[in-house]
């Protein structure tokens, strides 16, 4: 269809049938049918209407009057469903989807847009939800519409909107996936030195990685999964290595950087020179984690029989924040290194990539030059980014079956000695396939471990009764359903059980009263605590005015480590079974045990957690402190009176240093009391003992993927409190679909 100037008259043929649909709607004849598809005011009209039930968002309103303006301008009379689905294209991009895909909203618009949400469905409305206004409109009419709209192009000229194939796209974000798939598919095509497996590159990678890696002796697990890891990763300008929690993605990739520098100390062409690497993660916890993680994994590298002279300081241990790395600048999306002023980099490794969503993945790869080398890591089974975008998930939706081809396996082969498995061999892989690679054996959690067993069964959606069983009976040594054998706990029953935990950690309910395990070296496990843990350690202190500040850290250090030794995790934000219920909850509990001084506010013992990045102090969303009471302080209006405590709150540093960074809690812009935290929040994080609360009904926020989150959070310990039993066995039924475009781009 070519493109003209339309008038309504113009639309008249196309938009009959929604027209009419609009005026008998088959579902909900009480309702007010007049609003419809035919006059532009009509559907502005009904998109206020939209916006003041709550539905779609005001910016998602004003998109549709900016398409409006936009369209006038152009001396187009702007057309009513092209107006339509800009505002709902925003208003998924709101909730995280990159595009609209016409046919999946036509076919099914409530699921598509979850509108009105579950918690409006009850609400007393009289508005036509968006399954009445697009009930008899049919794809074909859309892109038709769409196609003759000025606003829209297939992006190869600048307008607000972009359609391709069936998806509908807000521009800035159309360009973002262009951005990435450019940047995958441009490395995919770089040839390596690697590839001939009879090039001193390849030999020195293979003698590298046979030093690296020992044969592994147990049977079922022949198959050294972070072996052929390194090797793909290495032989590709761009590699994505994913695995459940504890599969070794630290370790993996830190032999991996051995091995390149291997390579790199041996080829001629660079004449020795070591590869210029940079360690990321998307936050300020996630670094810090890594940071914690590779420093040991580096130490024990056996340097000394790697060939090309590989030395400590080739391997970097310093994880930086993305937003660091990149050049965040206050109050502009933009960074200070892109296109135009790219990192000095040869080999970027990102951790938890998982979290990092499109916007940030496309200012990395504009940020990086045309050849250096990019390894994403993390868990393709986790949240997808609280932004837009499943970028990780999407990259990995092919590894569990592998797909290599056939020379690829005959590669592996000759580099790793490994004979790739018949299930992984696809002589039609895709390119992306022979970069992807997926750990499959956890060294973290034994076999019988519960909080393995549990996510695997999640992730598989594979939880049956006796697993669940199991859980309620503390048949796990690792795991208890607190509340599992009540189907419906009244709420008050739930709220006491979970102040109680909240305390004490509930060691008596576990297997064994938590006793007599040991870690994974072979060290003794204390049993799992609650947050009477930190507090006493925060009560108990002998320090005063007297004592060093290279004490008082000490002690921040300590209790900073004794908070992240249990967390409470929920789903929700608000409510009883939110954030904000949960929080006020446990404080109020608390301060009638006596733990903290006082439950609102500020005071000592508060656990904060930063919920937008500060650049001046240094801040990173993410970030968790606690409170302090410090003794050293003055009176700010009176210099001559007498020392009197003051609040500071104090931050580990990001930096991986053991630092701490001790800031006034009149400084801090964004934050919340972290007593409970959303499972969104906690990505990126790991702790001793985790309590995962769901609420007393399903609700879209619960998937299979935040539920494995939660329970993958757990290092040692993991507890399950319930408002209604049910609701955990059906959240892991529903699942997080986000519409997106990239594997598409990236399998053409
Ligand atoms: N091949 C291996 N053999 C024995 N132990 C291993 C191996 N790989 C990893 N480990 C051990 O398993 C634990 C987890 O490894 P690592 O931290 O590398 O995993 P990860 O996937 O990065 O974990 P996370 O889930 O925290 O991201 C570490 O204690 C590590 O030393």
């Amino acid at each position: 269809m070519s493109k003209t100037r339309n008038t309504d008259n113009q639309f008249a043929f196309d938009l009959d049938g929604a027209i009419d649909a609009v005026k008998t709607p088959p579902t909900s004849p009480s309702k007010d049918t007049r609003l419809a598809l035919d006059q532009t005011e009509n559907v502005l009209e009904l998109l206020d209407s939209w916006q003041q039930a709550g539905w779609i968002r005001p910016l998602d309103v004003r998109f549709a009057r900016v398409i409006q303006d936009l369209s006038e301008e152009q001396g187009e009379a702007p057309q009513p469903l092209v107006l339509l689905l800009a505002a709902l294209t925003s208003h998924q991009v709101g909730r995280g989807h990159v595009c609209v895909d016409l046919a999946d909203l036509i076919a099914d618009a409530n699921s598509t847009l979850s509108l009105p949400t579950e918690e409006q469905e009850n609400a007393d409305s009289n508005l036509n939800g968006p399954e009445e206004v697009l009930a008899r409109v049919s794809t074909e009419q859309c892109l038709d519409a769409l196609g003759m709209a000025l606003a829209v192009s297939d992006g190869s000229h600048t307008t607000p909107l972009v359609l391709s194939g069936t998806r509908l796209y807000l521009r800035r974000f159309w360009r973002y996936e262009q951005k990435i798939a450019a940047g995958i598919l441009q490395r995919l095509a770089q040839p390596s030195t690697l590839t001939d497996p009879s090039s001193l590159a390849a030999k020195t990678l293979s003698n590298a990685l046979n030093v690296l890696f020992k044969p592994q002796g147990s049977a079922g697990y022949s198959v050294d999964y972070q072996k052929l890891a390194c090797a793909l990763a290495a032989r590709n300008r761009f590699a994505v290595i994913t695995g459940g929690p504890g599969t070794g993605k630290t370790t993996t990739v830190v032999n991996l950087l051995a091995a390149l520098q291997s390579v790199a100390g041996e080829s001629a062409e660079r004449e020795g020179r070591k590869y210029r690497i940079r360690l990321a993660a998307p936050t300020g916890k996630a670094a810090a984690r890594l940071n914690e993680s590779i420093g040991g994994a580096v130490s024990r590298l056996p340097l000394a029989q790697l060939p090309g002279q590989v030395s400590l300081a080739d391997i970097p241990t310093k994880v930086t924040t993305l937003h660091r790395l990149l050049g965040s600048r206050p109050d502009t999306r933009k960074f200070r290194h892109n296109r135009d002023n790219p990192l000095l980099v040869d080999i970027l490794v990102i951790d938890e990539a998982s979290m990092v969503d499109l916007d940030m993945m496309a200012s990395v790869f504009d940020a990086l030059p045309a050849n250096a080398q990019l390894i994403l890591l993390g868990d393709k089974d986790q949240l997808a980014s609280v932004d837009a975008g499943a970028v990780l998930g999407e990259l990995c939706q092919r590894a569990p079956d592998g797909h290599y081809l056939p020379e690829t396996v005959q590669w592996l082969k000759a580099i790793t000695g490994t004979d790739i498995p018949a299930s992984l061999q696809n002589s039609e892989g895709q390119p992306l396939d022979q970069a992807v690679a997926m750990l499959r054996k956890s060294y973290r959690f034994a076999e019988g471990s519960g909080i393995r067993q549990l996510a695997e069964a999640v992730n598989t959606n594979t939880l049956n009764d006796s697993m669940l069983q199991q859980a309620r009976s503390a048949g796990f040594e690792d795991v208890v359903w607190l509340n599992g054998g009540t189907n419906k706990p009244s709420l008050e029953d739930a709220q006491v059980l979970i102040c109680r935990h909240a305390v004490s950690g509930s060691p008596e309910a576990f297997h064994n009263n938590g006793e007599g395990r040991i870690d994974g070296n072979s060290q003794p496990l204390p049993p799992p605590v609650g947050y009477r843990h930190y507090l006493s350690l925060m009560q108990d202190h002998c320090l005063d005015s007297n004592s060093t500040t290279a004490k008082w850290d000490e002690l921040a250090r300590s209790v900073l480590q004794a908070f992240s030794d249990f967390q409470v995790l929920c789903a929700l934000r608000r409510g009883p079974w939110g954030v904000e219920g949960l929080n006020e909850l446990i404080a109020d509990h608390l301060l009638k045990q006596r733990l903290i001084p006082r439950a609102e506010g500020w005071y000592a013992g508060r656990p904060v957690l930063i919920t937008g990045n500060d650049y001046n102090l240094g801040l990173m969303n993410g970030d968790v402190g606690i409170t302090f009471s410090l003794p050293w302080g003055t009176d700010d209006q009176n210099n001559d009176a007498q020392p009197q405590p003051v609040l500071r709150v104090a931050f580990p540093s990001s930096d991986g240093s053991g630092d701490i960074r001790w800031i006034s809690p009149s400084r801090l812009q964004q934050l919340e009391t972290v007593y409970a935290m959303t499972v969104h929040k906690s990505q990126g994080s790991e702790f001793n003992h985790t309590c995962l609360v769901l609420p007393d009904r399903l609700s879209p926020v619960l998937t299979r993927e935040l539920v494995y989150t939660g329970i993958t959070r757990a290092r040692n310990w993991f507890s399950l409190i319930t408002g209604d039993a049910s609701v955990f066995s059906e959240s892991v039924e529903q699942r997080v679909v986000r519409a997106s475009g990239l594997a598409s781009v990236l399998s053409r």
